[in-house]
């Protein structure tokens, strides 16, 4: 038998989010952390978003490589399109919440926060926060994460990982985001305020490489403080 962290089934799974910048290492910590788990006996499921081969997923890619008629042009029309990603993919991750322990996402909500954020810039950061945590948990439904884990790899860091990505794999160019070196800085920023307001959840800001077994513990750890209500507000929104 698996041993259960509390707070795990019946009551559903702890719902865990890996957010950070393009090329910070979201899917190479994830992979990690599902080994991790696994081997302490505990049952994990894994989405990620955007849930590319699927509708909403496809057409914010195809924009984002420059078609949809420049719809990459607004930062809103993006953010609906991953909002609406993650609608779609509301009964698999019911079903996978009710299936498992843990449920790890990589990018959730806090993605379209801090790259929408971002690209606007600071005077429309609380508007736009405020926009998304309404649109995306309490209009559309999406669950609440039970923590979130920023990711902080250094910048260049991360520009240098997805380069050398796009160099390893060619049908792997990169986006219109990944090209922006600026966004990226800035959506940095975001993040790190998003983490230090607690948005939406406890949130944990780690290094660019960080140690496997110590955030399996915090994962499972029941402990953290509790989800805040889902109208509570971070980052002024
Ligand atoms: N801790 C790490 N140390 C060195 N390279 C890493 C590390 N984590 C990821 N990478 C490499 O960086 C690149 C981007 O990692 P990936 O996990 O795909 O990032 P993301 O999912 O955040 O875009 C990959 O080529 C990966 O092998
Ligand atoms: C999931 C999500 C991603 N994004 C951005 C972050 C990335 O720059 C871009 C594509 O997502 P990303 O995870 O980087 O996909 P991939 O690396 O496999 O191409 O979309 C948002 O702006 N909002 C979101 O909700």
């Amino acid at each position: 038998m698996s041993a259960r962290p509390m707070g795990a089934r019946p009551g559903g799974a702890r719902l865990v989010v890996v957010e950070g910048l393009d090329g910070a290492g979201k899917n190479t910590l994830t992979t990690r952390l599902v080994a991790e788990l696994g081997a302490r006996g505990l049952s994990v499921g894994r989405l990620a978003f955007p849930r590319y081969g699927t509708l909403h997923a496809d057409l914010a890619a195809d924009a984002l490589h420059g078609g949809q008629a420049g719809a990459a042009d607004s930062p809103h029309a993006m953010a609906l399109l991953f909002a609406l990603d993650r609608h779609a993919a509301l009964d698999a991750l019911t079903g996978l919440a009710v299936a498992h322990d843990v449920v790890l996402l990589d990018r959730y909500v806090a993605s379209n926060a801090a790259y929408t954020a971002a690209r606007l810039g600071p005077d429309r950061e609380a508007e736009v926060v405020e926009w998304i945590g309404a649109l995306e948990f309490d209009r559309l439904g999406l669950p609440a994460p039970h923590l979130q884990l920023l990711l902080d790899t250094p910048v260049e860091v991360a520009a240098e990982r997805a380069g050398s990505r796009e160099v390893a794999y060619p049908g792997r160019a990169r986006d219109r985001y990944e090209r922006d070196a600026d966004l990226q800085a800035a959506t940095g920023e975001v993040y790190r305020r998003l983490a230090a307001a607690a948005w939406r959840s406890p949130w944990r800001v780690l290094g660019a490489d960080p140690a496997v077994p110590e955030l399996a513990d915090l994962v499972v750890d029941p402990t953290p403080e509790p989800a805040p209500h889902p109208r509570s507000r971070g980052v002024a929104g």
